[in-house]
Parts: C-alpha cells; sequence; structure tokens
C-alpha cells in the first residue's frame, strides 16, 4: 500500500501509530459483530421457548457493543495522534525544502500558492489517516466475516448473499479502476485550476472594473469554470450507472434473501424457527454491513485523493536545491567572470541563455541591455544564485560561485530587483535587515544617501513605523528607494541591479537615479537597464538577444557598429522626443 509506506517517512519514530490504529479497528469490527450472535439466541429462545431463562445474553450483546465502540475509539485516537504528527511534519519538512529551494523557486511559486500547496493538501492527507485510514481493515475484514458467520448460521442464506455482494465488487471495482483514477486527479488538477485562475480574477478585478467588462473577459478564468463544468459531467455520467449498480447491490440483500427465506421455509417446516431467526439476524445485519461496504467506497476515494495530495507537494517541491560551498576567502578583485554559460528555467528545454562569456573587473560596471525577453535578467539573477547554470561556470573573485559559501556570497553580493519586496516590520528593521547591529545613525545615513528622508518625515514615528500597518504605504518608487537603501547599508563589493521599467514620477525618477547613483559609487556593477541614457557611461555593454550576447562594448563602439545596438539607441531617442 504505497500511501501507507509514503506517510511513514512522516512518522519518524511513531511508525507503529497507523497500524495499532488500523489493527484496534479490525479488532472492534470483530467485536461488534459478536452482539448479532447474541441476539440471534435471544430471539431465538423467545420464539422456541416464549420466555428468557437468563439475561446474560441480553448482557453479552451489550458488553461486546461497548467493548467494539471502545477499541475503535482508541484506534481513532491513534489515527488522529498519527494523522497530526503527518500533517505537522509535511508542513516542516516543505518548509525545511523550501528554505534551501534556489530564490528563482519563490519567482515561479507565489507565496499563496505555496501555503495553498502544502496547507490544503497537508488537510487532506490529515482527514485521510485521521478518520478513513482506520476503517481500512475493518472494510475488508467486516464483510468477510459478516459472511463467514451468515453461512455459519445458514450457508444457504449465506452463499445467496454472496450475489448481491459480488456484484457489488464488481460495480466497486469498476468505479476504482484506472479510468476511475485518472478521474480523480483529473478532477483536482480543474479544481486546483479553477482556484488559481479565481484568485488571478480577484487580483485583477480592478482592471475589470476600469474596462467594465465581465467574468467573461477573464478568458483563463471563464474557462477553467468551464472546462471544470464539462470534466464534473463527463466524470459524473461516466460514475452514473457503476454507482447506480453498487447502491443497488450493496442494500438489497433482504430482497434476494426473503422470497429464500419463504421458499425454505415451505419447504422445510421443521426448521422454520432457525430459518426465521437467521432471516431476522440478516435484516439486522445488513444496515451494517451496507454502511461499512458503503465506508470502503468512500476510502477508495479518500485514499486516491491523499496520494494526490503529496504527489502536488512532492511535484512543487521537485526542484533541486541549492549546495552551497565551504569557501569564505574572496580575493578582493571582486571580479565576474561567466565562461560559456548556458540555462534553461526548470522544467522548460527552452535555451533562456547559450554560451554566455564575459569578464567584468574590479570597480568596472557591465550593462545588460537588449530586446524583452533577451535573458538580461535572467544572467543578473545567475550570479547570486537564483538558479544555478546548466553549463559553464560562473565565478567571483575567481573562485566558483557554487564553492563560496551562503554567508560568503551574500556579504559579497547585493542584489535589487523591481520585484523587491518590503517585511510588515517597521522601517528600521526593513532597512536593517540581517544587519541587526547596525546603529540608527548609519541606518539614517544609508536612507539619506538613498533620498529616503523625505518617506521618514512623512511618519512622525520615523524609523518605528511599521509599513502596511494603520495606512501606511509606500508607493512603488518609495519602496524601491528603502530597498536601495538596504542595499547601500549592506555595502557589499558587488551591486546587482534592474533598473525599473517604470518610474512613478520625474521626481521619484530623479531621487531613484541619485540613489542609485550613492550605491554604485566605487562598486563593481552589473545592471540590467531599461533606459539606455543610463547606460553610455558604463565601461562594457552587452547586447542580450535571444539567449546571446550579439554585440559588446562601450556605447560609442556600439554605436559605431551600426547593429542592433544603434537600432535601439535611435528607436530610444524617437520614443524619448515622443515622451517629451
Ligand atoms: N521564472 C521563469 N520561468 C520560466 N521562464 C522564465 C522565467 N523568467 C523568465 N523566463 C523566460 O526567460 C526568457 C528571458 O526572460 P528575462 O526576464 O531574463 O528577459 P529580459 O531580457 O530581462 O526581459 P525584459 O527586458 O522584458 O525584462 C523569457 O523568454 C521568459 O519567458
Amino acid at each position: 500500500m504505497t500511501i501507507l509506506k509514503r506517510v511513514q517517512g512522516y512518522l519518524g519514530n511513531r511508525k507503529l501509530l497507523l497500524p495499532c490504529s488500523i489493527a484496534l479497528s479490525s479488532i472492534s469490527a470483530v467485536v461488534m459483530l459478536l452482539p448479532f450472535y447474541f441476539i440471534w439466541n435471544i430471539v431465538q429462545e423467545l420464539l422456541t421457548q416464549h420466555t428468557l431463562t437468563s439475561l446474560s445474553d441480553a448482557y453479552y450483546a451489550m458488553g461486546f457493543a461497548l467493548l467494539g465502540v471502545l477499541l475503535y475509539y482508541f484506534a481513532l485516537m491513534l489515527s488522529h495522534a498519527a494523522a497530526f504528527r503527518v500533517e505537522n511534519n509535511i508542513r516542516k519538512m516543505s518548509m525545511k525544502k523550501i528554505i534551501r529551494m534556489p530564490l528563482g523557486f519563490f519567482d515561479n511559486h507565489t507565496s499563496g500558492e505555496i501555503r495553498k500547496v502544502i496547507d490544503d493538501n497537508a488537510t487532506i492527507t490529515h482527514m485521510f489517516l485521521a478518520h478513513q485510514l482506520p476503517d481500512l481493515a475493518a472494510t475488508f475484514v467486516m464483510p468477510i466475516l459478516t459472511f463467514v458467520f451468515m453461512w455459519f448460521l445458514d450457508w444457504r442464506l449465506g452463499l445467496a448473499c454472496l450475489f448481491p455482494l459480488g456484484l457489488a465488487l464488481a460495480s466497486l471495482g469498476f468505479l476504482m479502476s484506472k479510468r476511475g483514477q485518472n478521474f480523480t486527479k483529473l478532477y483536482m488538477d480543474q479544481l486546483e485550476k479553477m482556484n488559481t485562475e479565481s484568485v488571478e480574477y480577484i487580483r485583477g478585478i480592478p482592471v475589470v472594473k476600469t474596462f467594465q467588462q465581465t467574468v467573461f473577459s477573464f478568458k483563463n478564468f471563464y474557462k477553467s469554470i468551464i472546462d471544470y463544468r464539462d470534466m464534473v459531467i463527463t466524470y459524473t455520467a461516466w460514475c452514473r450507472r457503476p454507482m447506480s449498480f453498487y447502491l443497488v447491490f450493496v442494500h438489497s440483500f433482504c430482497f434476494v434473501l426473503v422470497p429464500l427465506t419463504i421458499l425454505l421455509m415451505t419447504n422445510t417446516p421443521m426448521s422454520n424457527v432457525t430459518i426465521f431467526t437467521s432471516l431476522l439476524l440478516f435484516v439486522l445485519i445488513t444496515p451494517v454491513y451496507s454502511q461499512v461496504v458503503m465506508r470502503s467506497m468512500n476510502l477508495g476515494y479518500a485514499m486516491g485523493q491523499a496520494g494526490e495530495a503529496l504527489n502536488r507537494i512532492d511535484e512543487m517541491l521537485d526542484v533541486p536545491p541549492v549546495l552551497f560551498g565551504e569557501e569564505q576567502d574572496v580575493s578582493d578583485n571582486c571580479s565576474v567572470s561567466f565562461k560559456d554559460v548556458s540555462f534553461s528555467y526548470p522544467k522548460t528545454n527552452k535555451k533562456v541563455l547559450q554560451d554566455i562569456s564575459f569578464d567584468l573587473f574590479k570597480g568596472q560596471t557591465i550593462a545588460l541591455v537588449g530586446p524583452s525577453g533577451g535573458g538580461k535578467t535572467t544572467l543578473a539573477k545567475l550570479i547570486p544564485r537564483f538558479w544555478d547554470a546548466d553549463m559553464g561556470s560562473i565565478a567571483i573573485g575567481g573562485k566558483p560561485v557554487k564553492s563560496l559559501s551562503q554567508e560568503t556570497l551574500m556579504e559579497y553580493v547585493s542584489f535589487v530587483f523591481q520585484n523587491s519586496s518590503l517585511f510588515k516590520r517597521t522601517l528600521r528593521e526593513n532597512v536593517a535587515y540581517g544587519l541587526e547591529s547596525c546603529s540608527d545613525a548609519e541606518i539614517l545615513s544609508a536612507l539619506k544617501k538613498a533620498q529616503c528622508l523625505d518617506i521618514i518625515d512623512k511618519f512622525p514615528e520615523g524609523l518605528d513605523t511599521i509599513i502596511g500597518k494603520n495606512g501606511v504605504y509606500l508607493s512603488g518608487g518609495e519602496q524601491q528607494r528603502i530597498c536601495l537603501a538596504r542595499a547601500i547599508l549592506k555595502d557589499t563589493p558587488l551591486v546587482v541591479l534592474d533598473e525599473a521599467t517604470a518610474f512613478s514620477d520625474p521626481e521619484n525618477e530623479h531621487l531613484i537615479q541619485q540613489a542609485l547613483r550613492e550605491l554604485t559609487k566605487g562598486k563593481t556593477v552589473i545592471m540590467v537597464a531599461h533606459r539606455l541614457t543610463s547606460v553610455t557611461d558604463a565601461d562594457m555593454i552587452l547586447v542580450l538577444d535571444k539567449g546571446r550576447i550579439v554585440e559588446r562594448g562601450t556605447h560609442d563602439e556600439l554605436l559605431s557598429n551600426k547593429a542592433l545596438y544603434t537600432k535601439m539607441w535611435n528607436q530610444y531617442q524617437v520614443s524619448v522626443e515622443w515622451t517629451l
């Protein structure tokens, strides 16, 4: 049973919890059948002797019923203990894996998506282990025992029971076939897709409203609903017949037994009482029996769902972790060198960077320019190891980046990308994140260099202002300046930055340019540039197109080439004039 094996990995040293729970639940199933035997005795005695000589059978019936309930209660206690442990460990182990994920993983998965995949699927697994798994053994034990018991009471009635049971199991087998499992997977896929698209829809409501559109304009969301509807209709249509047969057969024991009992009673009048009490007992047992068989059906579904839940977590976290080296001693020449670097994003085949080679020396600035989608941001992100190159080598200060310890790499490189975010903490904590020993004077100096003093002046609590709380919200440009202050305070010799594509207003643009100048003063810089005026002074410009460096040189050298850069420059001039 793969699901059981899989969850054992999350149980640590409490691996026996689930087997014990299953064992107790099976014993409970056996014990629960015994009261029926004693009831049968009582009924038989009443019918033959018209009185009860002793109440011991009634006490036994009650005692075993109570014992059965008690055993089931303990089985559930153990299964709940296991389920909470598994749920907890799924979350803990996933978090441990996530912490070791490459930074780029967080570009591909939003925090909401990560939380949803882990939380929801851990809960599904919990529900299965706590509530359904204890019934697993009972589901197998109970029908067999009931059948043996019935056979023992009257083999002819027992044999007749095989008929509806066989048909019910055949219908169940059909529902749980490979096709049924595929439907379960498809169902969960469509549900997840619809959930994700609905989140996107809600996020995009302002745009939808602005353009006076309806849900139909949100094609992906609309399509996900329609796909879900079509899928559920197909699934239901497929299930309809076997499910109806299953329900009919599971509940139809009496209808087979009643005519048979009448036939038997007519043919053998001597044993009428025995046959009748057997029928009575069968009629009493049938609802219990049907209930257990019905549970087996839900169990199969829940088991499929729990397996799928674990698959989803594994699938999302199936990215090789970043392994850092031990190297702590980087020479102070802080050069960067790329040699024949190629890269594709995980789970894609498309080469986003191909044969990239260049050298950046201490104190120099390299600007990355080129058409959108050319690979500029990707190249910049390989330096702080958002992702690792598939081929070739990247070195900082002559040492391969993979050999550097995490602390060394982070002490050496600071990066400011467009989606750098602020925490819901104080301004002080946001600027001095990871640099707890910094004094307020140092933090204020960094904020000043990043042109953020106007932001502090706005809030009476100054550095203690909590961002994102009590109406404290910062504009995109202000947030970017705070991120620049963080990088200025970190004061690393190497700076990797992605220039903002859009500034909120000329005032902010001017302030950000000044902050950038402060940040890059005397540093080795790699900059993804969108506005060509900011690269004219760069020591080297790399023009990237379709993942390859197609031109390299200074601004003047590239202009004299009269190739792609010249074309971009001319277009840029036109666009600037147009803006003016
Ligand atoms: N996280 C990702 N997962 C998969 N593919 C990605 C990811 N990020 C970018 N890409 C793809 O890699 C290619 C290069 O993207 P990149 O963002 O590096 O280009 P760029 O030159 O910086 O573009 P822009 O100037 O528009 O920012 C694009 O085709 C893009 O679709």
